[in-house]
C-alpha cells in the first residue's frame, strides 16, 4: 500500500502503535467539531496522476451519465409529508460516474485494504466495518465536467469515505451543513430552510487532490456546486458499512448507475 498511500505521513498500517492512535485522536476531534475529517496528501502524487491517466478516459467510453431531477431525498415521497412542502422541492443533478466493477486497480486495492476499514471504524468508534458486497456501489469515481453538479441530498450510508484526485478550475466546492438531521428527528422545517438557502450552519469545502475525506453523510445534507472550466472535477467515492454483504436495491442501482448488480 505504500506506492498508493503516504503510509509515512498517515501511519495506517501500524493499527495500535501511538502515532496510529494520534491520528485516530485528532480524526474523532475534527468529526466531533466538524462532522468530518480531512487527510491531506493520503494518496501519493504519482499514484493520484496514474490513476488519472488510465481512468479519465473511459468516462468517454463507459460511464453512466446520472441526471435526473430529484429532491433532498431522493424518493417520489415522503409517507407524512405533502408533495408540496418545501423540505421536497427539487432540483437538478448531472454528473458522470463509473462503478466498482470498472475500477479494478489501486481504488479497489485501496478499497479492499483491511487497514484502511479499521482506521475510519475506530474514527467513528465502531468495533469494524466492511466493504459492501455491492460491485456496482462499493467504490465510484465520479466526474462533473464544465456545468455539472451533485445536487442537494442526504447519503444513504452512516458516513462517506471520499477522495479527490483532480481538482476543477473553479466551482465544484462541496457544500454541507452536518447533523440537519438525526435518526430520530426528520427535521422538515430546517431542511426546508437549508434549501431556501436560509441556513446560517450551511459550510464550504474546497478541497486539494489526495485529501482523504470522511463525513456523517446521512444526517449531513451536502451537494456539489456547478463546475466551471475545461478540467474535470475527479472523486472517488468508498462506501463501508458496520455489517458485512450490503448491496443496494436492483431499483436503487439502475436511478444511480443505469443497471443493475
Ligand atoms: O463529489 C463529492 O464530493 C461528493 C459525492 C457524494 O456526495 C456522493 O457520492 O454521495
Ligand atoms: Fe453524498
Amino acid at each position: 500500500m505504500h506506492h498508493i498511500l503516504d503510509l509515512d505521513r498517515y501511519p495506517l498500517d501500524r493499527p495500535g502503535s501511538p502515532e496510529w492512535q494520534a491520528l485516530v485522536t485528532r480524526a474523532r476531534a475534527d468529526l466531533a467539531a466538524n462532522g468530518m475529517f480531512n487527510l491531506e496528501g493520503f494518496m501519493r502524487p504519482e499514484m493520484i496522476a496514474s490513476v488519472v491517466a488510465d481512468l479519465a478516459p473511459k468516462f468517454d467510453t463507459e460511464s453512466f451519465t446520472h441526471a435526473r431531477r430529484h429532491n433532498i431525498y431522493f424518493k417520489k415521497d415522503v409517507p407524512g409529508l405533502a408533495p408540496d412542502h418545501p423540505a421536497l422541492r427539487q432540483f437538478e443533478t448531472c454528473n458522470r460516474t463509473l462503478c466498482g466493477d470498472q475500477l479494478e486497480g489501486p481504488l479497489t486495492e485501496m478499497y479492499r485494504w483491511p487497514e484502511l476499514a479499521t482506521f475510519i471504524a475506530a474514527t467513528m468508534e465502531k468495533p469494524q466495518l466492511h466493504p459492501m458486497a455491492d460491485p456496482l456501489a462499493c467504490v465510484n469515481l465520479m466526474s462533473y465536467n464544465d456545468g455539472q453538479a451533485l445536487n442537494w441530498h442526504f447519503d444513504r450510508s452512516e458516513f462517506t469515505t471520499t477522495l479527490l484526485l483532480q481538482a476543477p478550475e473553479a466551482g465544484g466546492e462541496f457544500e454541507y451543513r452536518s447533523d440537519l438531521r438525526s435518526d430520530d428527528d426528520p427535521n422538515y422545517d430546517g431542511v426546508a430552510k437549508l434549501l431556501a438557502g436560509e441556513d446560517p450552519k450551511l459550510h464550504r469545502l474546497s478541497v486539494t487532490p489526495g485529501t482523504l475525506n470522511v463525513f456523517k453523510g446521512k444526517n449531513t445534507a451536502h451537494r456539489v456546486t456547478p463546475v466551471k472550466g475545461g478540467r474535470a472535477r475527479i472523486i472517488t467515492v468508498l462506501t463501508y458499512y458496520e455489517r458485512p454483504g450490503v448491496r443496494f436495491t436492483d431499483e436503487e442501482n439502475i436511478g444511480f448507475y443505469g443497471r443493475a448488480a
